[in-house]
């Protein structure tokens, strides 16, 4: 497993060592001794989740308060995402800036968004299916979001057209406006 640093250092990239032959495929998805080590703390998942989204579905931005904040290892096995980690910790040096990386099932990276983040992807092929490991349960009355095209945080969304968005997306709050995480 390969790790690439981002420009928010808590933010990572694991892209998993491939082992092919003339059968197909193989690597290990997930090690939990392995990430351990590189977070460099233990970091206990308890959920999995699994979306399918089609081309210019914009999920998020997401994330749930304390005490049900929730670590997201996140990798996409169908298509391809662009995939989105924002810094909403207030007393963070990064605060407010992003990271995105394109996850696909060809590149089958992997993206770390530890607390404190919001989560957010566009769908770039016909059809994506994104599965992500958390660090705590959903928990609904903790849920949050934050509006994709806030204008502090200044994503650069790939151009696509009109984006595809639950009711709940397209009226998320201002950064600014936000529930305070830390
Ligand atoms: C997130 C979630 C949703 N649900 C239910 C609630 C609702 O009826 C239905 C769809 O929920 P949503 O519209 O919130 O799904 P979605 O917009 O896909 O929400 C997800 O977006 C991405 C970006 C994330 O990072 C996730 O953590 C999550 O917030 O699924 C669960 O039962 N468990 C869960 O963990």
């Amino acid at each position: 497993m390969n790790v690439i640093k981002t420009k928010i250092p808590e933010v990572l990239i694991f892209e998993p060592k491939i082992f092919g032959d003339e059968r197909g495929f193989f690597f290990e998805s997930f090690s939990q001794k392995y990430f351990n080590d590189i977070i460099g703390y233990p970091v206990n998942f308890v959920q999995d989740n699994h979306s399918q989204s089609s081309k210019g579905v914009l999920r998020g931005l997401h994330y749930q308060l304390p005490p049900y904040a929730q670590g997201k290892l996140v990798r996409c096995v169908v298509g391809e995402v662009f995939d989105v980690a924002v810094d909403i910790r207030r007393s963070s040096p990064t605060f407010g800036q992003w990271v995105g990386v394109n996850l696909s099932a060809e590149n089958k990276k992997q993206l770390w968004l530890p607390e404190g983040f919001a989560h957010g992807f566009l769908t770039l092929s016909e059809t994506a299916e994104l599965l992500y490991k958390t660090t705590n349960y959903y928990a609904p009355q903790y849920d949050r979001g934050i509006i994709w095209n806030d204008e502090t945080i200044k994503i650069e969304w790939p151009q696509l057209g009109d984006f595809i968005m639950s009711n709940k997306d397209l009226i998320q709050p201002l950064l600014n406006e936000s529930d305070d995480f830390l």
